[in-house]
């Protein structure tokens, strides 16, 4: 197994909550893992005053516990911290003195990962600090930057971070996040495609009918009231994670695997999505805001009266679009996506459904019976792919009968998937792009959504639907689907908490 060269990677934002609860428990498993280096450092930056040992402590609380077998100690020699006023290019020197002398002391060459974990507002201004101390390029080893989403608020503001980073760094030292790439099942997306001869002849119009993504959260904002109603859902899962998801699905086959292969037939499929007219608009996306409703007998409030949630607010926690891809592959198919927050449940899954037989052989009391085919790939949880198809009930006659075909990851192996942030980090420590974010991909995912913000923001009579919390969403998201079809709804058999539903 590879592991990384040795290096320093410096988290800015190291007394917040990303850092706590994902990155250096996700670090802290691949050590355990034995997938770092022997050399190797945390160093965590941020205002608030910390010794090394304080750091320490601040994170061990978030860390696997004895039973998971996480030799924690061994790890926790590995941070060290250093106070700094991030916005402020004149503290930079200090920083630049710390990684020397734990360079030295360690035994490290200049290799630094710098991951950006603060604040967005900080993303254009920390690598123009790195740069005026001469961090942003090293003489004795590699330099990079991780930059946490969102990235930009909007399609303006997401090229002014571009040009921001690209002042100081190359692209090829930029590693912009969507955790989404880093999920096994988003990988396997394209292991499915691209490694076996049955899937690709028929992944194209001529067989595919419509494909459906949704990505379903019981939670609601969870204390991130504030942000979440500056953003809503377009800018919180669409631009990003579903938009993501519909390139892996439709993307042509990459040339090779290697990042860039990859990544540019990713953004060819954003190129591709067809742009909506302000007037297809209000009959082609769907917004709604969760309100108060009763959830087994428990009243759950609905999200206008969240924490930091302005009282009148029109921000979507649900969103339902319909869009089209025009390239010789998509023509004519329709793309459903969907997500929203304080659904029935958490689920995450592309549905592709296959056009029917041209005629339908056989009839059950006089009427026509076939089924619809459909491959379900489930991204989270219980993840795995279903193919759903027509077989011979036994018996007398012809009945058709739907059966599943059914494959669970977790049958694969008894080890538990890595984290999204365990593989990210990996990749990025071993200088891999593929699931890292282009910054014209960004671009072009912006590209698409901004004309729909805008009419949202120019038209405030474009309605946004209630619907009570603990429900699929509003009703006028099922008049999307094309014909008499309607969503998947996946989860018929929920589990009694609600948290678990068969794929
Ligand atoms: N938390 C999560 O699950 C996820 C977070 N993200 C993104 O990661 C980034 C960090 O998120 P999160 O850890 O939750 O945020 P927090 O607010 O918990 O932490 C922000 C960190 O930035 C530091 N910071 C440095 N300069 C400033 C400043 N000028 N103003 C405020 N804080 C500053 C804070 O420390 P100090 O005050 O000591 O300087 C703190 O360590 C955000 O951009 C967020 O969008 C993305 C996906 C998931
Ligand atoms: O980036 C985000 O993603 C989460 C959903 O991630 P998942 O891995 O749990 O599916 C979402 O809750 C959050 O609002 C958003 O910022």
């Amino acid at each position: 197994m590879n592991t990384p060269e040795s290096h320093i990677l410096v988290i800015f934002g190291a007394s917040g909550d990303l850092t706590k609860r994902k990155l250096i428990p996700a670090i802290c498993k691949l050590h355990h893992e034995k997938r770092l280096p022997e050399k190797f450092a945390i160093l965590g930056a941020s205002r608030t005053e910390m010794t090394d040992e304080e750091f320490r402590k601040s994170v061990t609380d978030f860390l696997p516990q004895e039973d998971n077998k996480c030799k924690c100690d061994e790890f926790l020699d590995k941070l060290y911290y250093q106070p700094l006023g991030t916005a402020n290019a004149d503290e930079y020197g200090k920083l630049k003195d710390r990684l020397e002398e734990l360079k030295e002391k360690l035994d490290i060459p200049g290799n630094y990962i710098f991951y950006l974990s603060t604040p967005p507002k900080l993303y254009g201004i920390i690598p123009a600090n790195l740069a005026s101390v001469g961090l942003n390029k090293q003489d004795d080893g590699y330099t990079r930057l991780i930059v946490e989403k969102p990235f930009g608020n909007n399609l303006e503001t997401a090229q002014k971070l571009n040009k921001e980073l690209l002042d100081y760094f190359d692209e090829k030292q930029i590693y912009r996040i969507d955790h989404y790439l880093g999920k096994e099942t988003v990988q396997n997306m394209l292991v499915a495609r691209f490694s076996n001869g049955i899937f690709e002849p028929i992944w194209n119009r001529n067989f595919i009918e419509r494909v459906e993504i949704s990505s379903a959260e019981s939670l609601g904002v969870e204390g991130r009231g504030g942000y979440y109603d500056q953003s809503g859902a377009m800018r919180d899962m669409v631009q990003n994670h579903l938009l993501q998801l519909v390139g892996m699905v439709g993307m042509e086959p990459p040339v090779v695997a290697e990042a860039d292969a990859i990544r540019n037939e990713t953004l060819k499929v954003f190129q591709s999505l067809r742009p909506l007219k302000p007037e297809e608009i209000s009959s082609n996306v769907i917004r709604g805001q969760y309100i108060e409703s009763h959830i087994k007998n428990e009243l759950v409030n609905g999200y206008r009266s969240e924490k930091g949630v302005d009282p009148e607010s029109r921000t979507e926690t649900f969103l339902a679009m319909k869009f089209y891809i025009d390239n010789w592959r998509w023509a004519g198919v329709p793309f459903y996506i969907r997500t929203g927050k304080k659904l029935p449940t958490r689920v995450t899954e592309v549905v592709i459904k296959f056009r029917p037989t041209p005629h339908h052989l056989f009839q059950e009391d006089g009427v026509t019976a076939h089924v619809t085919n459909q491959l379900i790939i489930r991204i989270q949880p219980d993840e795995g792919i279903l193919l759903k198809f027509g077989l011979k009930e036994p018996g007398a006659g012809f009945r058709v009968q739907p059966v599943n075909m059914d494959f669970h990851y977790s049958d694969l192996s008894d080890v538990g998937l890595p984290t999204a942030y365990e593989r990210l980090l990996l990749d990025c420590m071993m200088g891999d792009q593929t699931l890292y974010l282009r910054g014209d991909a960004v671009e072009a995912a912006w590209s698409f959504v901004q004309p729909i913000l805008d009419a949202w923001e120019e038209n405030p009579s474009l309605p946004i639907y209630g619907y009570p919390a603990g429900s699929w969403g509003p009703q006028e998201a099922d008049a999307l689907i094309e014909g008499e079809d309607t969503w998947r709804y996946p989860c018929k058999n929920l589990s009694d908490d609600g948290t678990y539903c068969e794929l």
